[in-house]
């Protein structure tokens, strides 16, 4: 008999099938408890889980008492409780490396945008306010050349300053729990402490993992070390950054303007601040969000559920260690 999964999230056909090749495959629309509820045998008999962006916590793996493997499309993977996978020897399967070029597209986007004005003025122009020559209400600032500080050099981390190196001539400096000699030999990236980044960056980019360490890693304190000028971007998560703070660091000038990917709270509340302020450009957590991406994030999803399934973990795996 084939082993069950849930699958909580819509796949391509051609993906769904794969699935169904190898599991008896029970597809819900979401892991909420009145979901879980409603299909209580399929969870109790569930061996594999795949899906994306929802809570899976111990309350939700207590109504799996057969499961042997989660994965997510996603390579973030704050949403599971970590050391209660661990506990269970249940694998976590991610999707790094096939996301990482797409989702440095978007970080270089916020910075263009952002520093460019390029969303504001072009609702203006939408308006009919372009009526005559330019001036200087609709310039924004330079881009290349500046210095670009990147939070967080892993996969993106790098590939946004391969961006920044080569197609903008911008120095690079960058900030990470060790050094990147690839970084640095390729990119002549320069590693420094939080704070000098901060008072150094004309853009500081966040690209951080959302841990308890990083947990607003960026407050008051932060925005007040930036300069004035500074652009800052977030393309991580939301909550490594104190949202208030951020707020009030636009409002009164203590940063130039942000290009955000990323929230404390997602959707974004329709009356954020954020959606007032010119100097913001707000996306809709779209860093992976292209046809080809999310097909092959999905695709390797699929692969990865069937190889935990079956005891391989050498590839995509966060917690080989713990399943022994
Ligand atoms: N906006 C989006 O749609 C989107 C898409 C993909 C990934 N992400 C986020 O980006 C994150 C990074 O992805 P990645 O593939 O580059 O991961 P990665 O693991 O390759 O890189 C993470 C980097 O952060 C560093 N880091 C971790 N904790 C730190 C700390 N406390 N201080 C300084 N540096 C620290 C690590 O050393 C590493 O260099 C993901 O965890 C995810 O949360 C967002």
């Amino acid at each position: 008999m084939k082993p069950s999964v849930i699958l909580y999230k819509a796949l391509p056909d051609n993906l769904y099938q794969k699935l169904e090749e190898h599991f008896a495959v029970i597809q819900v629309a979401n892991l909420k408890p009145e979901t879980v509820e409603q299909h209580a045998e399929a969870f109790a008999n569930a061996q594999g889980l795949l899906g994306s962006s929802e809570t899976v916590d111990t309350a939700l793996l207590e109504k799996m008492p057969k499961l042997r493997a989660t994965s997510t499309i996603s390579v973030g993977y704050d949403n599971f409780d970590v050391d209660a996978l661990n506990a269970r020897k249940i694998a976590l399967m991610h999707t790094p490396t096939v996301l990482t070029e797409t989702v440095a597209d978007t970080m270089m986007a916020l910075v263009l945008s952002s520093a460019r004005r390029i969303v504001e003025v072009a609702e203006r122009v939408k308006a009919g306010e372009w009526t005559k020559g330019i001036g200087p209400d609709w310039f924004g600032i330079d881009v290349h050349h500046k210095t670009l500080g990147i939070v967080g050099m892993g996969r993106i981390g790098l590939a946004l300053a391969q961006r920044a190196h080569f197609g903008f001539g911008m120095p690079v400096l960058y900030n990470a729990r060790r050094h990147h000699p690839e970084a640095e030999e390729r990119f002549n990236a320069r590693y420094c402490d939080l704070d000098t980044l901060l008072q150094e960056a004309d853009f500081v980019c966040l690209v951080l993992p959302l841990t308890d360490e990083t947990h607003h890693l960026i407050g008051a304190e932060q925005f007040a070390k930036m300069k004035n000028s500074a652009v800052f971007i977030n393309a991580g998560r939301g909550p490594v950054v104190d949202e208030q703070a951020l707020i009030e660091a636009l409002k009164t000038g203590q940063i130039h303007a942000a290009g955000l990917d990323v929230f404390e709270q997602e959707p974004l509340d329709k009356d954020s601040p954020l959606l007032s302020l010119p100097n913001v450009v707000a996306l809709p957590h779209i860093g992976s969000a292209t046809h080809e991406t999310r097909y092959n994030m999905a695709a390797c999803a699929v692969d990865n559920l069937i190889d935990a399934l079956n005891g391989k973990v050498d590839k995509n795996c966060v917690n080989p260690q713990a399943i022994g």
